[in-house]
């Protein structure tokens, strides 16, 4: 089978030369202009070589953990009952609002690691645990740290706008002012925030809602982006596409109007197979129109502590194919060139002349074992602005 048919763009016998952390050509070994044949080599003995790969949705810095509710949820409790009981999304609220930027850092680093261990160079963290400031923002500077401390460029999103916190229960209003929205205009001043997301969801907030926020952040010259239609079709997908958003997330439930607003638009469709699988939701996301309608794809860990507590790549790769019907090569797509779209980053996903030099070497045969294995590892080396790391 011809492997180029199959959509990855394999270059046989490829070489490709890297100056001051970036591509300055790539192309078969047998045209590498003469300017380049003194140049330093590096013999990779044929391993295939594809962009970095970028993990462009993660709540991965949180405290605490769901463990506990795990069991109850294999035990039959409901989501009433696990509330009830102090779970869900505000249990990590209070575990996170415990935690030091030290805890929050220490905590996170393993996850993080792991994605590195897998060829990861770029990589998204929301805030979103602490629905009060100063733990908005002590999450906000824990995740600009694990992008000083790692060899990995991270992207934050202010996320505030993920659940509504008990002291405001009755003033929905007051929260979307004092909170996501003043919250989101400190994080900007501060340099902390590079997006602003929310959960579109009737136990959430409203597209009215978070119309509101977009707004404000448009104004301020940040990017948006939106969990949208996880759980139900409230019209997210189309309210953050009318608002230009990078990318929305989940889409379980998108429809037809979506899918138009999202291909007339330009944004991405992150797909999250981690929480469809956890939370064994039967409903899948709508990828073949979305591919009909030339809406990009792509997939992400949405690693979080309750519905996706999902640190591997390859495996969302894995699910995407087995569980969304994906083609390997559009996962391989979905974690690197798009993956690098939704997260508005032009310089990036793609080997090409001029982006960063931010690489994985793969000991692989061909590229579609990359997803088709489950719980294996083939990575050689990764590089990351044009080091190996
Ligand atoms: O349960 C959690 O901690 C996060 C849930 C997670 N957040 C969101 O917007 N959708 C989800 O599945
Ligand atoms: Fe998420």
């Amino acid at each position: 089978m011809d492997e180029k048919s199959m959509g990855y763009g394999l270059v046989e016998a490829g070489c490709l030369v890297v100056d001051k952390g970036r591509i300055a050509w790539v192309g078969p070994e047998a045209d590498l202009p003469v300017s380049y044949a003194a140049a330093p080599r590096h013999d990779l003995g044929g391993r295939l070589v594809t962009p970095g790969l970028i993990d462009c949705h993660t709540h991965v810095v949180f405290g605490g953990d769901r463990a506990r509710e795990f069991e109850m949820r294999l035990e039959g409790a409901d989501y009433e009952e696990i509330a009830r009981a102090g779970g869900g999304i505000l249990s990590t609220v209070r575990a996170t609002r415990a935690a030091s930027e030290d805890d929050l850092d220490e905590t996170a680093l393993p996850r993080v690691d792991a994605l590195l261990a897998e060829g990861v160079t770029t990589l998204e963290i929301k805030s979103g645990y602490g629905l009060e400031l100063e733990t908005e923002l002590r999450m906000l500077r824990a995740a600009r740290r694990i992008g000083r401390e790692r060899k990995v460029s991270v992207v934050t999103t202010w996320l505030a706008a993920h659940a509504l916190p008990p002291e405001y229960a009755e003033d929905r209003a007051g929260y979307l002012r004092d909170v996501v929205i003043a919250g989101m205009e400190r994080a900007h001043d501060e340099g902390l925030i590079d997006a602003v997301d929310g959960f579109c969801e009737g136990i959430a907030f409203s597209p009215e809602e978070m119309a509101q926020i977009f707004d404000r952040a448009a104004a301020l010259g940040l990017p948006v982006k939106l969990h949208a239609e996880q759980l139900s079709d409230l019209g997210g997908a189309v309210m953050a596409a009318q608002h230009h958003a990078l990318s929305v997330d989940h889409l379980e439930y998108l429809g037809a109007d979506g899918i138009a607003a999202m291909a007339a638009s330009g944004t991405v469709a992150v797909l999250l197979p981690g929480a469809f699988y956890t939370l064994r939701e039967t409903q899948a996301p709508p990828v073949a129109a979305l591919r009909a309608a030339g809406v990009p794809i792509a997939l992400a860990t949405d690693c979080n502590p309750g519905t996706s507590p999902l640190t591997s790549l390859l495996l969302t790769m894995n699910m995407g194919a087995t569980l969304f019907r994906m083609m390997p090569s559009d996962c391989l797509s979905g974690i690197t060139r798009n993956a690098a779209r939704a997260l508005g980053l032009a310089d990036r996903g793609v080997i090409a002349p001029g982006l960063r030099a931010d690489l994985a070497i793969w000991d692989v045969t061909h590229p579609a074992e990359l997803s088709y294995r489950i719980g294996f590892n083939p990575l050689h080396a990764r590089i990351y602005g044009g080091e190996i790391v």
